[in-house]
């Protein structure tokens, strides 16, 4: 495998306020690959800003090491022990490598659009020429070129962000770090602005660090996902994996606000065919991921076990280019026939959870 792009290794930060100490981040270790869209999700407080400002230093941390691009930027083993830290100069060119955006665009209000991003070009060595051509071609990448001569407090809450896009890309960073980015926005706004952000990576190669509460937009662009709770990552792995396996109780809740399929069997369960389930019936969730989709599994079920399914609910969403389905269903049949079709749904690698009935299974 490739170097990671960015190599956060048993990251420590600790903050000493005067009787508190809080450990915002406890020995948190993650490794970015380079074109990754890495979603870190988690509550208020979890401490996903301050693990990402270690990226580039804005928070340095207690101990731990910090590799960007393969060069150290940081590495201390203890809070007492000897640091290794990167020069204050070499500091202050690499940070302009990394474009940050964040929730309140911190744009600056007596500026115009193209004076915000011109702005981030102040330590550049480009000539005034090239300058004013770099910030045009970015307004036309963010598609705000016909805006370049507004205020801020002329523009929309999306057009912000994209300007605020537009001056965090100015210094052609390799890495981007979104901090709640889409937060303060609606979620019509929300998706074109995390639209931009995919097309930035597919068409730049830009390596993303989606720092958000909302899996809705993990669920949108990323590739990876870590689930932070108290300082710690409490689970990872590929958005599909995250999933259409997650094992730890708070990610299940956050995928649930992206799927609202709690809510669908919530509102199922109160129909009158689960409701008046016969004993002969359960009414089971199927979950599956990929290939199986394309099987005609619920026809099978009664051609091979006499089993029928009664489809109440069924939400199959494409993550990755993989479909991921999700179907409510009531079984009925012989409890020995739907015990067989159960274990061959299992076969074909489809989750089944029993929601009610099947007693005699
Ligand atoms: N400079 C600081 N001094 C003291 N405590 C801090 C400081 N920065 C953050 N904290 C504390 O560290 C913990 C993690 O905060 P952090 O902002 O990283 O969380 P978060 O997951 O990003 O949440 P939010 O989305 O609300 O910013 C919180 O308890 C916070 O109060």
């Amino acid at each position: 495998m490739s170097q990671p792009i960015i190599a956060l290794d048993n990251i420590n930060v600790t903050f000493h306020q005067k009787k508190r100490t809080i450990n915002a981040v406890k020995n948190v270790s993650v490794h970015i690959e380079r074109g990754d869209v890495y979603g870190i999700v988690g509550y208020s407080g979890a401490g996903k800003s301050t693990l990402v400002r270690v990226i580039n230093l804005l928070q340095e941390p207690t101990s731990g090491s910090v590799v960007v691009n393969d060069e150290t930027f940081f590495k201390a083993d203890t809070e007492a022990g000897a640091k290794t830290h990167i020069s204050a100069k070499d500091l202050r060119n690499r940070r302009r490598k990394i474009g940050m955006i964040f929730q309140h665009f911190n744009l600056l209000n007596e500026r115009t659009v193209t004076e915000n991003v011109t702005f981030a070009l102040q330590h550049s060595s480009l000539s005034q020429a090239q300058k004013e051509a770099k910030v045009k071609e970015l307004l036309a990448l963010v598609d705000l070129t016909d805006r370049a001569e507004q205020y801020p407090s002329q523009l929309s809450g999306g057009q912000k962000q994209r300007v605020a896009i537009a001056r965090a890309l100015a210094n052609d960073p390799e890495i981007l770090i979104s901090d709640e980015a889409t937060s303060a926005l609606d979620p019509k706004t929300t998706n074109q602005i995390l639209a931009l952000l995919k097309k930035l990576n597919v068409e730049l190669g830009l390596t993303i660090v989606l720092i958000t509460h909302e899996m809705q937009a993990v669920k949108e662009i990323a590739n990876k996902v870590a689930v932070m709770q108290n300082g710690e990552i409490i689970e990872r792995g590929s958005l599909l994996e995250i999933f259409a396996q997650p094992t730890e109780q708070l990610t299940k809740e956050f995928i649930e606000t992206a799927t609202n399929i709690d809510k669908a069997i919530e509102t199922i369960s109160f129909q009158p065919l689960v409701q008046n389930l016969k004993s002969d019936e359960v009414f089971v969730r199927l979950s599956y991921v990929g290939d199986t989709t394309d099987e005609p599994l619920i026809t099978g079920l009664f051609r091979d076990f006499n089993v029928t399914a009664n489809i109440l609910y069924g939400n199959i969403e494409i993550l990755q280019d993989t479909p991921v389905g999700s179907l409510l269903v009531v079984l009925s049949g012989h409890a020995e026939q739907v015990k067989s079709a159960i274990s061959t749904l299992a076969d074909h690698h489809v989750e089944v959870e029993v929601l009610k009935g099947g007693s005699t299974l």
